[in-house]
């Protein structure tokens, strides 16, 4: 997937300034940047949930822009939500069969053993008949997971799928992140937990204020001094001593 100047304004409030970048099948992405950065409308942007006013979608070659989430789910593309909101009275199973079947398995079969399936990678098989509302913050992130494996995606969107869980629960995480990307899955992962992203990710981008501030090798890009400056403000020079 490739993004090519992407531009979104909401009023006065630029949360995407002629941002480009790409992705590649078996590549995972990391994206970090402050709060209000523009991080999710960049996901809601690649996934068709907002139009920008400018740039392009490119999906193996075809110019994806004018399409909506719903047909880009089709082609391949699904997003997780920073906060899961699954349909509590519902079971995980049921959950996960509605991504499955949102994506075209209509021969009831077929969607069921997806549903399995997805349900299975994200580590949810011991709770799969168990209702959604009553799941942990672990379970309910992998319910999110599960629902948007179930589309079968080649370009996952992650929007801050580790947040809030423990130190003990990072791992398994993060391992099943990594076996998505080792079957030849693309991953865009938005996350602060920045020790989290750096086990796993390719490349990383830094975005603030809709501008992409750095880009590249993860652990070059987070000592770069342009990343430090947008987290911790400007550095002042220390005084000539000289002088
Ligand atoms: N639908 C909208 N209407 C108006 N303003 C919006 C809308 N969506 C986002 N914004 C504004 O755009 C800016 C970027 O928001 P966005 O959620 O993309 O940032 P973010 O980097 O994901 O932030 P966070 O890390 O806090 O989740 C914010 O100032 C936000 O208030």
């Amino acid at each position: 997937m490739r993004a090519e100047g992407l531009a979104k304004r909401f009023g006065r409030v630029t949360t995407a300034n002629s941002v480009s970048f790409h992705v590649s099948a078996g590549e995972v992405l990391g994206v970090v940047g402050p709060n209000g950065a523009g991080k999710s409308t960049l996901l809601d942007l690649v996934n068709g949930g907002q139009r920008p006013d400018a740039g392009s979608i490119i999906l193996d070659g075809h110019d994806v822009t004018s399409l909506d989430a719903a047909a880009r789910g089709r082609r391949g593309i699904a997003r997780t939500h920073q906060i899961p909101r699954p349909f509590g009275g519902l079971t995980v199973f049921e959950n996960v069969l509605v991504g499955a079947t949102f994506a075209g398995q209509s021969r009831r079969g077929a969607a069921y053993e997806r549903a399995h399936e997805a349900i299975a990678t994200a580590g949810l098989a011991h709770v799969e008949n168990v209702q959604a509302g009553s799941l942990r913050l672990l379970d309910r992130k992998r319910l999110e997971l599960a629902r948007a494996l179930a589309t079968s995606p080649r370009l996952l969107l992650l929007d801050e799928i580790a947040g809030g869980l423990t130190d003990r629960e990072l791992p398994e995480l993060i391992e099943v992140i990594a076996r998505l990307r080792d079957s030849g899955m693309a991953i865009i992962w938005i996350e602060h937990i920045v020790h989290a992203l750096l086990q796993v990710v390719d490349r990383l981008m830094c975005l603030a204020m809709g501008d992409v501030v750095a880009t590249g090798d993860p652990h070059a890009v987070m000592r770069s001094p342009e990343v430090t400056e947008v987290y911790l403000g400007s550095i002042p020079e220390p005084e000539d001593e000289t002088r």
